[in-house]
C-alpha cells in the first residue's frame, strides 16, 4: 500500500496504554483496552494546520505509533496478527482534553474530545519493513523546540499483536484502517501558534502549527 489514504477506513484509538500517562492524568491502568474512533475527517497531513476547536480551551498533544492494517480480517489470532500489518505511521491524537473531562464526568462518549477536524496529524506511510520490532520504538514530541514527551513503545501496556487480535473480535479490520496506539506520558496544553514537532525513532518527523478555528 503506498497510500493509505486511498483506502482509509477507520481510525481507532486505544486509550491508557501507557502506566505513566495514566498515573499522569490521575485515571486507573486499564485491565483490557480502552477503545475509541475518530472519523476519518479528522485527518491531516504536513502543510496542513491544527485547529483548535470551538469551546476548547484545553487542546492537547498525544504523540502515538499509529499501525496501518494492510488486509482484511476479523477474530484474528495474535500469533497471526502483524501478517495484518502493511506499515505505521507517526500521529497525534490531539485532544480537547475539557470536552474530554466533561464527558467523562457525565458518563459521555469522547467522540467530540477526540474526533473533531484536525484531531489526527499524521506522518507518510512507513513501509513494515522498515521497523522490525514495533515494541521498541521511541517517539517523542516538543513544543516551541521544547520536549514535552520521549517515550518508547516498550512501555505500552499492551502490544501491538494483543491489541490487533482483541479489536478484531470487536471490529471487522480493513485495509488502510489505523490503530493509534496511546500515547506516552508528558501530555500537554498547545494554544494558537504553538509549533509541535515530533518523530519516531530516526524513520520520521512531523510538524505541525496550531491555530484557532476560524483564523
Ligand atoms: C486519556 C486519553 O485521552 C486516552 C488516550 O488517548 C491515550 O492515548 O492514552
Ligand atoms: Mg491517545
Amino acid at each position: 500500500m503506498s497510500n493509505f489514504r486511498e483506502i482509509g477506513r477507520k481510525i481507532i484509538g486505544v486509550g491508557r496504554n501507557y502506566r505513566a500517562h495514566a498515573a499522569e492524568l490521575g485515571n486507573q491502568v486499564p485491565t483490557k483496552p480502552i477503545l475509541f474512533l475518530k472519523p476519518t475527517s479528522s485527518y491531516i497531513s504536513q502543510g496542513q494546520k491544527i485547529k483548535i476547536p470551538k469551546g476548547c480551551s484545553s487542546l492537547h498533544h498525544e504523540v502515538e505509533l499509529g499501525v496501518v492494517i494492510g488486509r482484511h480480517g476479523n477474530d484474528i489470532q495474535e500469533s497471526k496478527a502483524m501478517d495484518y500489518v502493511s506499515g505505521y505511521l507517526l500521529a497525534l491524537d490531539m485532544t480537547a482534553r475539557d470536552f474530554q473531562d466533561e464527558a467523562k464526568n457525565k458518563g459521555q462518549p469522547w467522540s467530540l474530545a477526540k474526533g473533531f477536524d484536525t484531531s489526527c496529524p499524521v506522518s507518510e506511510f512507513i513501509d513494515k519493513s522498515k521497523i522490525r520490532n514495533p515494541e521498541q520504538i521511541g517517539l517523542w514530541l516538543k513544543v516551541n523546540n521544547t520536549m514535552r514527551q520521549n517515550g518508547n513503545t516498550k512501555d505500552m501496556i499492551f502490544s501491538v499483536p494483543y491489541l490487533i487480535s482483541y479489536i478484531s473480535q470487536y471490529f471487522t479490520l480493513e485495509a488502510g484502517d489505523i490503530i493509534l496506539t496511546g500515547t506516552p506520558s508528558g501530555v500537554g496544553p498547545v494554544t494558537a501558534g504553538d509549533v509541535i514537532e515530533a518523530g519516531l525513532a530516526d524513520l520520521v518527523s512531523i510538524k505541525f502549527e496550531v491555530e484557532k478555528k476560524g483564523t
